[in-house]
């Protein structure tokens, strides 16, 4: 039996065998590849990896990268389904340790964003509240969690997370991060590097904890952790994977443990924004007068209105600012966009 087949069963690869298994719970499944790595299927869409023991591992470094956390997000499934490939027909050998993550298989089945719940609402504690506990996507987010801790606690090497998502709209910058927001943390200059030579050159820096699974990371697991947007949302199939080949040869560096590309001085390349406000949907009179096929980075002049309400009217400040995820379809309480500005000094985030 080949290595595809202990993990896959009859499913042609890890995206087959996802998406034909989506709602089960399938016991674990291991397998060893010919240079002595290992691969584990925790549960669907779960893969941990480890080198051959004793192999070096350059970098020092643990890595988790998941995509489908929104499941009508499918190129960066798609990439990482196809470094899954590679490494199984032994077009390289792997490096470090391992967590890869497709985050709700039963959306992707769906193509939707979410099926009951947004997932990427729900982490940080956020699945045990008390309106959400009993939804499939918070058991997921759960599941996730302990993962992602398990594997954590049994790597010493630095620990960087890539939550990889398309967006919904059309963006003036195509591809940007954002980092999660922990108090006096500030951003990596070889992460920046990383993320220029994943070809994101634009980053957005978050101005307090969130729910989201890279802030779950990066504040519980202390990981440095990226919410990464790397184009636009389209099915499974649809995607010019062309688009995509800056993080897929990034990632695949990474996981070979190869050096990084000469470094460049810290955010020579990189526009950096902050956000300086988050919009949320506060109910029955909330009005969002952002229209709704408005591009993400859209700037708005100062004194313009972004919502209110009634009892709350936000205007942009003195500086420019510029709309991120506006998305007026969202439940009361959360995230309807995000208004950013851009941070003046570049020297260090
Ligand atoms: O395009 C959109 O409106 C959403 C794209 C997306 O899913 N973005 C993430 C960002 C998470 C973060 O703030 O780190 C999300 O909304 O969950
Ligand atoms: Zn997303």
């Amino acid at each position: 039996m080949t290595a595809h087949q202990n993990l896959f069963d009859n499913s042609s690869d890890w995206l087959d065998h996802t998406l034909t298994n989506a709602s089960s719970s399938l016991p674990a499944s291991a397998t060893r590849l010919t240079d002595g790595a290992s691969i584990t299927r925790s549960t669907v869409g779960v893969l941990e990896l480890h080198p051959s023991p004793g192999r070096p591992n350059p970098n020092n470094e643990a890595l988790i990268v998941s995509a489908g956390v929104h499941g009508n997000e499918t190129a960066p499934i798609e990439v990482l389904n196809g470094l899954v490939n590679e490494l199984l027909n032994g077009d390289w050998e792997l490096a470090c340790p391992l967590l890869l993550i497709m985050g709700n298989p039963p959306a992707m089945v769906a193509g939707e964003r979410f099926l009951e719940a947004n997932m990427n609402r729900l982490f940080h504690g956020a699945h045990n509240k008390p309106e959400y506990r009993e939804l499939p996507e918070a058991a997921r987010a759960r599941q996730i969690e302990a993962l992602c801790r398990e594997f954590s606690a049994t790597h010493s090497g630095k620990l960087s997370h890539y939550d990889l998502h398309t967006a919904i709209r059309p963006s003036r910058r195509e591809k940007f991060a954002l980092y999660p927001f922990v108090a006096g943390r500030q951003v990596e200059a070889s992460q920046c590097d990383f993320l220029l030579e994943a070809q994101v050159d634009t980053l957005l820096l978050q101005h307090k904890a969130g729910t989201t699974f890279s802030s779950f990371t990066s504040s519980v697991l202390g990981a440095e952790s990226f919410t990464v947007e790397l184009g636009k949302v389209q099915p499974f199939g649809q995607n010019d994977l062309t688009r995509f080949t800056g993080i897929r040869d990034a990632l695949r560096r990474r996981f070979r443990g190869a050096a990084a590309p000469m470094p460049k001085a810290p955010f020579a390349d990189m526009t950096v924004f902050e956000v300086v406000h988050e919009i949320l949907n506060t109910g029955k009179s909330f009005q969002f007068h952002v229209p709704d096929d408005v591009a993400n980075f859209t700037e708005y002049a100062p004194g313009t209105v972004i919502w209110e309400d009634g009892a709350t009217c936000y205007r942009v400040g003195d500086i420019p600012e510029a709309i991120v995820f506006p998305n007026r379809d969202v439940p009361v309480g959360q995230r309807v966009g995000l208004m950013i500005r851009a941070r003046k000094a570049v020297s260090g985030a």
